[in-house]
């Protein structure tokens, strides 16, 4: 859609180049940067709960995502943090069993954090979320990755599969926090989301150098002047006025 094309669209499901490329512009401006990525089944609402979040605005239809890249900056705590969030494809279940393509795979071991959508209108889309949260821990060893769970559609009673305490419930065992929301109709629950996941993200990060220390170690300092060397200059320079001196 071209709104959210004109958004802060930073590229199309980064590559490793441009990614970076555009981590180190927020980090060069002395800002933390939190790394956010969206995953969930087709159709729960990922794009509509990204867009939301970032434009407080609901817009109804969307092409079917490729994937793209925001970036806005929040204030958590007094601080301003460069946040990107990672819109990504929906995912296809295939015979039970999640098929993680490289590029979800990539986009998982990029992320700071995590939400991880379903819809109260698609049990499919809720049985998705363990093994979403499996891969997630497998693509990081040996961190707590900080997730969300979020239930999308809330205003959908009367055609929910899914009873939003069954999604409270697995996010406790998984030991994520959970957000039951409608993007449509509620931005708050969708700003709180982020923001909770944001939060914890940056208390993990250590503090950032201000740019200005930044600026001055990457810029080299002039070396000392060779006292010695200096001496043998001058030593040559006044022989040779002195030379001249007697020629005339
Ligand atoms: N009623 C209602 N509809 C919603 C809500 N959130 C999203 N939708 C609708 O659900 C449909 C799918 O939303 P998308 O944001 O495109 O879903 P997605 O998960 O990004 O889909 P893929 O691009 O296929 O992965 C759209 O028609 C949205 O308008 C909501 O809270 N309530």
């Amino acid at each position: 859609m071209r709104l959210i094309q004109n958004m802060c669209t930073i590229a199309e499901y980064p590559a490793a180049g441009s990614a970076a490329a555009a981590d180190y512009c927020l980090r060069a401006a002395g800002r933390r940067l939190v790394k956010i990525a969206v995953l969930g089944a087709s159709g729960v609402g990922k794009t509509a709960l990204v867009v939301r979040f970032l434009t407080k605005r609901f817009i109804g239809d969307y092409e079917r995502n490729a994937g793209n890249l925001y970036t806005r900056q929040v204030q958590i705590e007094g601080e301003t943090l460069a946040i990107q969030v990672q819109d990504t494809p929906g995912i296809q279940v295939h015979e039970n069993s999640l098929s993680c393509n490289e590029q979800l795979s990539r986009c998982i071991r990029w992320a700071d954090a995590v939400v991880i959508v379903f819809s109260i209108t698609d049990y499919k889309s809720y049985e998705l979320i363990g093994q979403l949260h499996q891969q997630v821990q497998q693509l990081h060893l040996g961190t707590r990755l900080p997730v969300v769970v979020v239930a999308n559609k809330a205003d959908l009673l009367h055609i929910k599969q899914v009873d939003p305490q069954l999604g409270l419930q697995l996010a406790g065992v998984l030991g994520c926090s959970f957000y039951e929301v409608s993007v449509s109709e509620n931005y708050n629950d969708v700003y709180n989301a982020f923001h909770v996941l944001c939060k914890e993200v940056s208390h993990k990060q250590p503090p950032s150098s201000t740019p200005e220390k930044r600026r001055t170690s990457l810029i080299p300092r002039p070396k000392s002047p060779n006292m010695q060397d200096l001496k043998r200059r001058f030593k040559q320079a006044l022989s040779a006025k002195v030379r001249t001196v007697t020629s005339v």
